[in-house]
């Protein structure tokens, strides 16, 4: 057991742990070589040796891994938002007539609107969180230009594009679709036709029609307004169904069109008729679709440091990636995640490591998730929102401090933890919104009034909004909670333990331990931490590194990669 030991040894010596500071991690030519050994960390009585390791070489700068708690800089991340698109509007048709000297009274010539800009979304690499997109709160794709005389159509919109990272989910919430509603209106018209008084003049649908400017209502008097059906253009045809879902677990290519703008209005030549040489009237754009989406990421990271707090989990993410998270030597130093990038590459792109999957991954990321406390399952400490954290990861990785008692004990307890927020998250009901707690009615009596149920009766009595109108009302309270995203089982991610500050005094003892421990488990000997018999266990191993002094760490790259899907 003791030759790829010393070659593991002998790897580190030479691994300048200080480059790793930066995003790339450096690989040199023996390294790689024992990347490749085919276990560099069985589960079976290897112990580490870190006082036997040679202390690192003196020039290397290790500053960064022991940096002062001011040393950091912040992280912005959100992993939630939801955001009000707002397709753009097409363009109106224009009304206008050829001037020409020697023709008096010349046909029509108004050119047609531009359609409104679309909606596109697109998961890219590189990104790691929600946040711009939840600051920008409204998207809104421009409008459609007016046509102009001559014939001259408007301008169309330009798109907007949304980019999100890898592993976003996006839930509808609430849609107001204008060409929809128009068209149950008419269908609704079809159904249960008015009687029409031949006497009575039908209202102008300005909603519908521009009128040619300087005309008067009563010139439409006689005018016989055309049937305008409501129209979209031809790609949206594209659009996914309603209610959207996406899960966009790859990176895309293409941006994929959420909804498409108005369609432009049409000039006044459109409805020349044999009896109306020159119409005064042209069709307005359509108006655009307005979505509330629900974002949220189902993929945090592809691997999660879970730990208690000062386990050295920060400590961890920055010999490994060039993040400056905050360290310090008190618990809850980190407060929200960290998501830091290992990059793996022979600087031509090529991936040094094969994934298990075979897929070229050049890079994978680590979430630095804050520390967790007994009962965080019961919203202690940090609580509930880091364990959904964790439940994002792809690969839990357990971070225990080899100098802070029992490794085991540890261990099982953090399962344990997860083990009652997994059974918590199945069976509980969401919560309700903050905003409307259950069984208080919003009420403020300084503003008068009678009883708010009677208020809020007569209010919905007298005030018939429109869908739009209920649209923006909906948004500033939404009504609508959608339920959680369905996740896989933790247990069954595969999980491996970073038997942390091994280069303390007394570590050796607790990391046989340890290592006995997940051997059992790895046989099938010992029960799953997780308390699940079809708990993963595939292949369970710990690593003993010493992430302040950046040893070790070089082979945690080989084995998360041996994991990637
Ligand atoms: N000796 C030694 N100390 C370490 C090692 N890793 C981290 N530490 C120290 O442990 C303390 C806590 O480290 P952090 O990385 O902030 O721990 P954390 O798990 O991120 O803590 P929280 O953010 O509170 O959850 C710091 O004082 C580190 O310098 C190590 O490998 N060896
Ligand atoms: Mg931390």
């Amino acid at each position: 057991m003791a030759r790829p030991q010393n070659c593991l040894l002998r790897s580190m010596q030479s691994l300048r742990p200080g480059r790793v500071a930066y995003s790339r991690i450096l690989l040199p030519r023996n390294l790689r070589a024992s990347l490749y050994l085919s276990r560099p960390y069985s589960t079976e009585n290897d112990t580490p040796r870190f006082s036997d390791t040679p202390s690192p070489d003196e020039s290397q700068d290790l500053s960064h891994l022991n940096p002062d708690p001011e040393d950091y800089s912040r992280f912005i991340f959100q992993d939630k938002c939801t955001v009000t698109m707002h397709a753009g509007n097409g363009g109106h048709g224009c009304v206008a007539f050829l001037r020409e000297k020697y023709i008096e009274e010349g046909g029509p010539n108004g050119g047609d609107g531009g359609s409104g800009g679309g909606l596109y979304i697109q998961a890219v690499e590189g990104l790691t969180s929600l946040h711009k997109l939840a600051r920008r709160g409204v998207v809104r794709a421009e409008r459609g230009k007016n046509g102009q005389g001559k014939s001259k159509g408007g301008q169309r919109g330009d798109d907007v594009l949304i980019q999100v990272p890898i592993g976003t989910v996006i839930r509808e919430i609430e849609r107001y679709d204008p060409v929809a509603e128009e068209r149950a209106r008419r269908r609704k018209a079809y159904l249960e036709p008015v009687e029409e008084d031949d006497g009575e003049f039908t209202p102008i649908r300005h909603d519908r029609w521009v009128l040619y400017p300087g005309s008067n209502p009563s010139d439409f008097l006689t005018v016989k307004f055309p049937r305008l059906r409501p129209r979209r253009q031809a790609i949206a045809a594209m659009e996914p169904k309603a209610p959207i879902f996406l899960d966009l677990s790859e990176k895309m290519d293409k941006p994929l069109l959420l909804a498409a703008g108005g369609a432009g209005g049409l000039g006044n030549p459109h409805f020349l008729t044999r009896g109306m040489g020159r119409p005064k009237f042209a069709s307005r754009g359509e108006g655009g679709m307005k979505l509330v989406l629900d974002f949220e990421l189902k993929l945090l990271a592809d691997v999660g440091l879970v730990g208690k707090p000062n386990a050295g989990k920060s400590t961890l993410l920055r010999s490994l990636t060039n993040s400056r998270t905050r360290i310090g030597n008190w618990e809850f130093t980190t407060l929200s995640p960290n998501i830091g990038t290992v990059i793996i590459d022979d600087n031509k792109g090529r991936p040094l490591v094969e994934s298990a999957v075979k897929k070229r991954r050049t890079h994978f990321t680590i979430a630095d998730i804050p520390g967790l406390v007994e009962n965080a399952h019961l919203d202690r400490g940090l609580g509930l929102g880091f364990l959904r954290h964790i439940d994002r990861a792809g690969i839990l990785a357990f971070v225990l401090d080899l100098s802070a008692g029992d490794p085991v004990q540890e261990l099982q307890k953090l399962w344990h933890e997860l083990g009652e927020y997994e059974r918590m998250r199945n069976t509980e009901p969401p919560e309700p919104t903050p905003e409307e707690p259950e069984g208080v009615i919003d009420w403020n009596p300084s503003e008068g009034g009678g009883l708010p149920e009677l208020e809020s009766s007569r209010i919905s009595e007298l005030e018939v909004k429109s869908s739009e109108e209920q649209f923006h009302h909906q948004f500033d309270k939404p009504t609508v909670s959608l339920p959680p995203l369905e996740m896989p089982p933790i247990h069954t991610k595969p999980w491996f333990v970073v038997a942390t500050k091994a280069d303390l005094e007394g570590t050796q003892e607790q990391y046989r331990a340890l290592q006995e421990y997940l051997s059992g488990v790895e046989k099938g000997t010992i029960a799953h931490p997780s308390g699940h018999p079809d708990g993963w266990r595939e292949k369970v191993c710990a690593v003993p590194v010493s992430a302040i002094r950046g040893e070790g760490v070089s082979h945690l790259p080989k084995l998360v990669m041996e994991f990637l899907k």
